[in-house]
Formats: structure tokens, sequence, C-alpha cells
């Protein structure tokens, strides 16, 4: 499995040489996370490959934080979010708070972190229970944890519908009966009812209607303040994140590309990940032009990550081999695209029928390597050590055998950042401890221009 060699070949980090994102020692640390994977086992009749959700991610959540978790959908963010208060459990690695390794808990110890560790999902609709009152629904929690006694409990739920802007007389309604913003208010009250310190926020205002998130967002940010709350906050708009975090982790694929604190991370990112995601945010001001990094395809499937770089299918400042800087830009994007069709053919999770037709031995896919090959190439001329290799691959390909046409083409055409993953390397030694994962930051490959251009929105 692909997955397996990028880890063999990466550095292996332990828990002394992963860069210390609190260095300083003058930051409370709340959590620390270390090398956390949770895979996802295919339970299909034909078995297949883990999803690798979350493949690998170490980093520190500061106490009183707002620690935002930003990336394209299916990188694993709400996967992760989950790993932390327990929804799910990881599959190697460790979460550290106060000495103790949460992924290891159970009984007693796993019921306080339960309590102390909450969660807000993204949509109000679904995640509450139709048939319990709104009063019930917040005294939920403090029922399963024997909090106090049942007059205080329905006292502290008069408070918390009070405290997060709902009326006392809103416990015996239902959440239909509420607005999107409202059912929000409720899945918040619910999360505080048992007096957490940590609580993950995933997509809080993203279901909700632009003139509704700020008021959310304002009263999430009031509730930390006044009740020493540290957030883990998962969102897609990166305008929101801005806006509210503290610091920024940068996920694709399963693994943190880019850590840092906030605003040093939009005006100046380091990884070019980070610069094609936050290139790709609209400008407010039409008339503002503004440099892009357009991101080519979409992201490789989790059960089948790239060996090397996670990245490196679609990274604009991907590193060249040595002997191959005379190929035009043109060139070398078309062997990407060609490279990117062949793994998009041998992806690991083909239907069920298809399986079952490879299994009995009938032709499953069709051979269309030709025209791919033919609307790349056909107009370019290659020197031979290209073109060998590119035929070798496409007649590999034709005989069904993708993955072995992949390889001709790494073997001959690859570089660092096909065949060794990075590790996450601190870019900044000073206060502001930021992290990147990318062989460019290593001097030999560095060259500052290499991720295209990108300006910051104002
Ligand atoms: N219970 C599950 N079983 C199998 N695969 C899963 C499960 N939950 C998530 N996945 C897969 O794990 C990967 C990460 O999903 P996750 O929901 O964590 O990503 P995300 O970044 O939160 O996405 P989004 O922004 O769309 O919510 C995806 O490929 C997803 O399909």
């Amino acid at each position: 499995m692909s997955g397996d060699s990028s880890e063999a070949n990466e550095t292996s980090p332990t828990m002394s040489n992963i860069p210390d994102i609190d260095s300083t020692g003058t930051d409370d640390v709340l959590l620390s996370v270390r090398e956390l994977k949770t895979h996802y086992e295919e339970r299909s009749l034909f078995g297949g490959d883990p999803v690798r959700a979350v493949d690998g991610v170490s980093f520190d959540v500061r106490r009183g934080e707002t620690l935002g978790l930003v990336g394209e959908s299916g990188c694993g963010k709400t996967t992760l979010g989950r790993t932390l208060v327990r929804l799910e459990e990881a599959t190697d690695g460790n979460i550290v708070i106060d000495g103790d390794d949460i992924t290891t808990l159970s009984g007693d110890d796993l019921q306080r972190w339960r309590r102390d560790a909450q969660i807000v999902f993204q949509d109000p609709e679904s995640s509450l229970n139709d048939r319990l009152t709104v009063g019930e629904i917040i005294r939920e929690p403090l029922d399963v944890h024997d909090w106090k006694t049942p007059t205080e409990r329905r006292q502290r739920v008069r408070n918390l519908l009070e405290r997060v802007g709902l009326r006392e007389e809103h416990y015996y309604r239902y959440p239909h009966q509420f607005s999107g913003g409202q059912r929000q208010r409720v899945g918040i009250a619910r999360a505080l009812a048992v007096e957490p310190e940590f609580i993950v926020l995933d997509e809080p205002v993203s279901a909700l209607d632009v003139s509704v998130q700020a008021q959310i967002l304002n009263l999430l940010m009031d509730l930390q303040e006044e009740l020493d709350l540290t957030y883990l906050f998962i969102a897609h708009d990166l305008s929101v994140v801005r806006h509210i975090c503290d610091r920024v982790a940068v996920m694709y694929l399963g693994k943190i590309m880019e850590f840092g604190p906030t605003e040093q991370l939009f005006q100046d990112p380091e990884n070019p990940y980070t610069r094609s995601l936050l290139s790709a945010v609209p400008t407010p001001d039409p008339t503002v032009e503004r440099e892009r990094t357009t991101l080519r395809g979409t992201p490789p499937s989790p059960r089948d990550p790239p060996d090397g770089c996670v990245f490196s299918t679609r990274c604009p400042a991907k590193i060249r081999p040595d002997g191959f800087e005379e190929l035009s830009e043109d060139d070398w994007d078309a062997i990407e695209v060609f490279r990117e069709v062949l793994r998009e053919r041998s992806r690991t999770d083909p239907s069920l029928s298809e399986r079952a037709r490879e299994l009995l031995g009938l032709e499953t896919r069709l051979p269309d390597v030709d025209e791919a090959a033919g609307e790349l190439f056909d107009s370019r001329s290659f020197p031979s050590d290209v073109q060998e290799p590119i035929q070798q691959s496409i007649t590999a390909a034709n005989n069904g055998d993708e993955e072995h046409a992949r390889e001709i083409i790494t073997a001959a055409l690859g570089s660092v950042c096909d065949h060794e993953a990075p590790s996450l390397l601190e870019t900044d030694q000073s206060d502001s401890a930021r992290s990147s994962r990318c062989h460019r930051h290593r001097e030999e490959y560095a060259e500052p221009d290499a991720s295209g251009p990108y300006s910051p929105e104002p």
C-alpha cells in the first residue's frame, strides 16, 4: 500500500523531535496531540485499504485559545475533532492532557474527559433530537454525568437558556419550533451544560444564514472569555477563521501542512498548499485584483495517499528531479496531468461490481489511456529520456497495469516530492513558532518564488 511506504520514508517524529509548537515555554498547553492517526477500516464484502482520515498529526492546543482547523472537504477535520473528544477511537498516537493520554482512558477517567470536552455540530437541524423538548436536550448531559440534584439541573438549564440568548419559557418547546440560529444556541447550551473546558466547534455557523452567523460567533466569543473556554474551530469559511482564531492549522489529506498564528499565516503563508487555499478566497472588493494560484484536480483518495508529500500530485511548487531543467512548464505540467490520469484509473476504491468483475477475471476498465496521452503529448516533442518512460508507461497502462505504469514514470521522472514525505519543520524559531511541511524549506530546494504569486487579502 502506497501510504505505508510514505510513512516508512518519513523522518518519523518522536515526542522529543516533533517541533514543539510552544517551545517558548510561555504558553499554557491544554492538549498535546502527537502523531495522531484515525483510520476507518473498510467494512465491505471485499475489504480494502483503510481510509486514512487523520494520518499522523502533531500540535499543541493552548489553554484559552481558539485554534482554527481548515482545509478542503474530506481532508479529515471532523474526524480529528471527533477523535479529540473521543467520539472516534484513535488508531495510533497520543492526545495528552495533564500527563494523561486521552486515547487510552477508560472508566471514570474517560467519563471525566467526556464532560470536560464537548462538541458543537455543524447542522443544528439534524444534531438535536426532535422528540425531546429543548430543556430535556440541554439537561441530558447533566443527567448522564449525574450533575448535582434534579432541581439544580433544571435551574442550570434555565440559566443556560438565558445565557445563550433564549428564554426560560423555551424549556418546553421542541427544536422544530425554532429557527436555525436558535437551534444552534440550544446546541451551544447543551455543550456548555457540564462546564467543559475544551469545545470542538465543527463548522458551527456554516449552515446558518449570513445575518445570523455573526450573532452566533459573537456569542461564542463572549462565552469563551467569560468561561475561560478553549476552542478547536473547524471551518470552511476562511474569513471567519481569520476573524476569530488565534492560530490556525491547515490540513490536507490527513496531515497538517502548516501551523501558525492566524495573521502571519494569512499574510505570508509558507506552505504551497496554504498559498493555494488562501488565494482561492474571493476578494470582498471586486475592483481589487489579486494574484491567484489555481489548484489542479482534486485531492487523491485518503485510501491511497501519494508516496512522498501528500500534496505532490497538485503542488505548484513541486521540485523537479535533476537533469530536466530544460523542459518547459507546459511540458512538465502535461506529464503531471498524465500521472494524475493514471492515478485516477488505479484508484483503490472501485465499485463493488467492478471488484466482482475483477475477481471473475473480466475486463473492468476501458483502455482510454491512449486518448489521454494523445491529447496531452501529441503536440509535444520530448527528449528521449522523457519520451521513453512515457511510452513504456502508456504500454503498461494499456495492458491494464496502471500501478506499474505509475511506477515507471515515478522512477524516471519523480523527484524528492514523490519519494520522501516532508516533516513538519519549524520555519520560525521566534515566539510565533510557525511550522510547515514542505521540502522547499530545505536549503538545497529553497526557491522563494516557487509557489507562484500570492498577494494577501488586505
Ligand atoms: N465513519 C466513516 N467511515 C469511513 N470513512 C469515513 C467516515 N467518516 C469520514 N470518513 C472519510 O474520512 C475522510 C475524512 O472525512 P472528514 O469528514 O473527517 O473530513 P472533513 O475535512 O471534515 O470534510 P468536510 O469538510 O466535508 O466535513 C473522508 O474521505 C471521509 O469520506
